[in-house]
């Protein structure tokens, strides 16, 4: 129902009137967006203020660009965009991030930016926080649309919507200049202006041209590998995608991202058999996984000797044949696709033979093994394998619990070493491996999905977000943050001899990052050993309470940048 800002006073011509702001804040819950994340200030506190009134609920975060992380999780979580709402020029800049993260990551999200006067900002006269906001968002997105009248509010909202869910989802950019929420039309007219947008993600059914061919090829193989990506957690396909992995019988391996699409305890699980399913399989089919830097571009030695055929399953067209041939392209969203399999499979599907399987479950059962030992020790200080044990353990017992990971060598360790066990359980830097995600995507996840979340962050990673521990607090949320201090990045104990300054990659030694959350009223602990982290992660996911636990790891644990080996430019300066 429309909001009536006000009444026009003519006598005897009184009519129900709107505005700008209720018409956004009616366009928005029309279209069953009902949560904002935002950081307030001008020219939209008084959106925030009224849509909180009107019953969105309005999430106020201490950077926007915690704030746009936030939105791209939940577009990420449950297939509707994300709305990031952020004042004009500095605020705007401060999304942009998010909202580049969100369309390179392939999240739906909406980045709604105030901004200054058109007539202003066209002759460059100077407006308070004057910039040509559309322009700048323009390359960083999917696609970006300013609205000048409110009777196009209706419609502006409603492409922002369609562009950033439909084909491969991203970041939509919508401006609104500050003048547009103060414009006033009569309310019928105004109610009759707004779309509701009908199927904005429509199935895209693969030809079945496609999935025949698809399926021969797969046929056709010694040793298959299916490699999940984020795309198919994003599709919420989840049953089809373990039955289709499961009547094939080919060995998996999941991205980060995809880990829990089936269990990483799964018999046909290759996770911890990475380098030999790489290596050694004939036909790869990859079903929203991209052939990017993540994935060696599907060339080079990751990927062995042997000749290899690859299958791909994308939504988008132009994805295949980016990094090598694609011999057998389906181009579909993931469920129809994955259906399509299965039914094209028929009844008479033979599984890979089983001298494959055989290989790869024994080289991920060594692998697992020699793990095992290294996650079972009470050192003090920690090293990472002794911290991860503990936590491999929480997430065990609390399978539907969300576990948000940035780092560097936490980042890599805790991929491998904690075991995910549902969809999208996991959530992490993505595919740019950017830090700083932790705690909006923290904040965003339990709101979202209702679930405790356990954010598992490099000391590095966490003082990109640090300060959102407030918004934890504030909003008293069910969030356990547990800090792998090693006092720097990669490591705690690079020195500079040049001068008295410290080396580039240290910080203050013994920090205590758990005194932050006291600070806001939560619960702060600095746990020394697996036994103290133990108690206090159970505790925390137990409680409830906003918990930081500073977990005090060896300043010598870890190594440079984990394993981007050549992406690191001191690996490439040592070669030399
Ligand atoms: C590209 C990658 C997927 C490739 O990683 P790899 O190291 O090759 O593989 P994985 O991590 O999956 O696995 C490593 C090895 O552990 C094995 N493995 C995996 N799981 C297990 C379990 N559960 N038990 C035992 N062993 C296991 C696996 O088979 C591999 O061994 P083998 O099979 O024997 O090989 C990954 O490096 C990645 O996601 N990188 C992103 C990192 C990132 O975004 N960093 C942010 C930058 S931080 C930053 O800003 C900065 O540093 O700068």
């Amino acid at each position: 129902m429309l909001n009536t800002a006000t009444k026009s006073e003519a006598p005897g011509t009184e009519q129900e009137l709107t505005d700008g702001f209720h018409l956004v804040i009616d366009a928005l819950k029309l279209n069953g967006i009902n949560t904002i994340y935002n950081v307030p200030g001008i020219p939209i506190t008084d959106l925030g203020r009224m849509s909180q009134a009107a019953g969105i609920r309005v999430i106020s975060f201490r950077h926007e660009q915690n704030a746009g992380y936030a939105a791209g999780i939940a577009g990420f979580l449950t297939k509707k965009p994300g709305v990031c709402l952020t004042v004009s020029a500095p605020g705007f800049l401060n999304g942009l991030t998010a909202l580049a993260h969100a369309t390179t990551n392939c999240y739906p999200m909406i980045l709604i930016s105030g901004s200054s006067e058109r007539e202003i900002v066209d002759l460059q006269q100077g407006d308070y926080e004057e910039m040509d906001q559309l322009a700048i968002a323009k390359p960083l997105c999917k696609a970006a649309y300013r609205v000048l009248h409110a009777q196009d509010i209706g419609i502006g909202l409603a492409r922002a919507i369609r562009a950033a869910v439909s084909g491969r989802p991203g970041g939509v950019y919508l401006d609104l200049p500050a003048k547009l929420f103060g414009q006033v039309m009569n309310a019928d007219a105004g109610a009759k202006s707004l779309v509701k947008v009908i199927d904005a993600a429509p199935a895209q059914i693969p030809s079945p041209a496609s999935v025949k061919r698809a399926l021969d090829v797969l046929k056709s193989a010694k040793r298959p590998l299916i490699i999940l990506g984020k795309g198919a957690a994003y599709a919420q396909a989840d049953e089809e995608i373990k039955s289709f992995v499961e009547k094939s019988g080919v060995p998996f391996l999941p991205m980060s991202m995809a880990k829990g699409l089936l269990p990483d305890t799964h018999p046909q699980c290759a996770g911890a058999a990475r380098s030999t399913v790489l290596k050694e399989s004939d036909v790869v089919m990859l079903i929203g996984a991209r052939l990017n830097w993540l994935l060696s571009h599907g060339k080079g030695k990751t990927w062995g000797e042997a000749p290899k055929k690859f299958i791909q399953v994308d939504i988008e067209p132009k994805e295949m044949d980016s990094n090598v041939e694609i011999v057998a392209p389906v181009v579909g969203d993931i469920g129809s696709a994955v259906s399509a399999f299965i039914q094209a499979m028929g009844t008479g599907w033979t599984a890979p033979s089983a001298d494959w399987t055989k290989a790869v479950q024994s080289k991920r059962e060594d692998n697992v093994a020699k793990m095992a030992p290294k996650l079972m020790n009470n050192k003090s200080p920690m090293d990472y394998h002794g911290a991860l044990g503990v936590l491999k353990n929480v997430i065990k017992e609390r399978p539907d619990a969300i576990l948000v990971n940035e780092g560097a060598n936490t980042l890599d360790l805790a991929r491998g070493v904690i075991d995910m066990y549902k969809p999208r359980k996991r959530l992490d830097v993505g595919t740019w491996g950017v830090m700083g995600i932790g705690m909006g995507q923290a904040i965003a996840a339990t709101l979202e999905t209702g679930h405790p979340v356990l954010a598992v962050e490099g000391d590095s990673a966490f003082g990109f977000s640090g300060m959102e521990v407030e918004t934890i607090c504030r909003y008293n949320l069910p969030i356990c943050v547990v800090i792998f201090n090693n006092d720097g990045i990669y490591r705690g104990t690079d020195v500079n001899n040049a001068n008295s300054d410290p080396a580039t990659t240290v910080f203050v030694k013994g920090a205590r990052y758990d005194k932050m959350m006291e600070a806001f009223g939560g619960v702060g602990i600095n746990a020394t050993s697996p036994d103290e982290l133990k108690r206090a992660v159970n505790e925390a996911m137990d409680s409830g309470k906003p918990t930081l636990i500073n977990a005090v790891i060896d300043p010598a644990a870890g190594s440079e940048s984990g394993r981007i080996g050549n992406l690191n430019p001191q690996s490439v300066l040592k070669k030399k």
